[in-house]
């Protein structure tokens, strides 16, 4: 049995509703596990002392989606947006390509040094999703990779209908041979429901197929325009519909209706140079909403859950405390888990120390590496 007493903690952000922010606060961490919470000078002894002095403690964030396993970069395709070139779906094919013509090594490489820069940015919980191969054999060797790495895998062979297929035969693949190869590697299923991707027949039916594989559900909806993502994942009872970027009173009626997750992926904005998510008007609306990275060559290659605090922030009408709070418990409710994204007794002693005296500064100092060190299961990670 080991235990880690961390002291001096003078600003403690747990995300739990019961009791959300402790000043002047100690934490004791048993085998993993949150053991004890309260003031600092209550702190009982454990067989380690890790004496915070005076900075912030949160959870680690919870970074529900994700895309890390591919090879190569889209670089050029990036630079021509930013010369005024509109994104769409179809640059997802170069990576496929790419990702296609690499070994298992270079794959696992370039996923692993994706993980260590979440690491090193707090993230301590995280999703990873196929959706660059597309063939059967090149999914299933993707979901092989992700559970390398994350219980949290996700099967997205309907990511965009790849060059060599029309889409009602690859429909057939992805909803057949491909989702049997991939079931047993995967928790999730997730479609791009989407114009240039899939329309909402085709989107069902890869739901209804993984969820009789026993498979949750996911989608990728309302990113580039209106369209029916939103609905249907409220439909089919999935645990999140992630982007919503263009949401009408409907769509919000129903995800608060329902209690799906919006997911909100402000890197995807920021990358294509979008309008951002209106969160301030999911969040009076009720809905439970959470933030995550979107890691992937295409639209928002990058890790860093501080970077998506602090856009949702500047530029989605969220505070800090509802953004912080969208990137930890936001992010274990959109992927079902109650044991992380919160710090109170029971749950996992996943935990960032932050070099600042407050939650407040991951927005209020943008850029600035504040992630002093990161803790897994009580174990110092970082
Ligand atoms: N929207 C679909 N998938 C990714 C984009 C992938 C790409 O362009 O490679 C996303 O979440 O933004
Ligand atoms: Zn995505």
């Amino acid at each position: 049995m080991t235990s880690v007493v961390y002291t001096g903690i003078g600003s403690l952000y747990t995300a739990d509703p019961e009791r959300e922010e402790i000043e002047d606060a100690a934490l004791v961490a048993e085998n993993g596990v949150v053991r004890w919470i309260g003031r600092s000078a209550d702190a009982p002894a454990a067989d380690e002392q890790v004496d915070v002095e005076g900075r912030a403690v949160i959870p680690g964030f919870v970074d529900s989606h994700a895309h890390l396993v591919f090879a190569g970069d889209r670089t050029e395709e990036f630079a021509a947006r930013m010369a005024g070139r509109p994104y769409t779906a179809g640059g997802i094919r170069s990576t496929v390509e790419a990702t296609r013509r690499a070994t298992i090594p270079e794959l696992v490489s370039t996923t692993a040094l994706l993980v260590s820069e979440m690491a090193m940015q707090g993230t301590t919980t995280f999703e990873i999703k196929s959706g660059y191969g597309l063939t059967v054999d090149d999914e299933r060797r993707s979901l092989e990779i992700a559970c390398q790495f994350t219980e949290e895998t996700t099967f997205l062979g309907a990511h965009v209908v790849p060059p060599e297929a029309c889409a009602d035969d690859y429909v057939r693949l992805v909803t057949g041979p491909m989702l049997e190869a991939c079931a047993p590697y995967a928790k999730w299923v997730d479609v791009f429901c989407e114009r240039g991707a899939f329309g909402e027949e085709h989107s069902r039916e890869v739901l209804a197929a993984g969820r009789k594989a026993g498979l949750q559900l996911r989608v990728h909806a309302n990113q580039l325009g209106p369209g029916p993502g939103v609905r249907l994942a409220c439909e089919m009872g999935a645990a999140s519909a992630d982007h919503c970027t263009h949401l009408d009173d409907a769509d919000v009626d129903a995800l608060a209706a329902s209690g799906v997750v919006a997911t909100l992926l402000p890197g995807a904005e920021f990358s294509t140079r979008s309008p951002y998510p209106d969160a301030r008007r999911l969040l009076d609306a009720g809905v439970t909403v959470a933030l995550a990275t979107d890691c992937n060559p295409g639209t928002s290659f990058t890790t860093s859950m501080p970077f998506c605090v602090a856009l949702a922030v500047r530029e989605m009408g969220m505070t800090p405390l509802e953004a912080v709070r969208a990137a930890t418990r936001g992010g274990a409710r959109a992927l079902r888990r109650t044991d992380v994204g919160t710090l109170c007794v029971g749950a996992r002693a996943d935990l960032v120390i932050l070099e600042a005296p407050s939650y407040v500064h991951l927005a209020y100092r943008p850029g600035v590496p504040l992630v002093a060190q990161v803790w897994r299961m009580g174990r110092r990670l970082v």
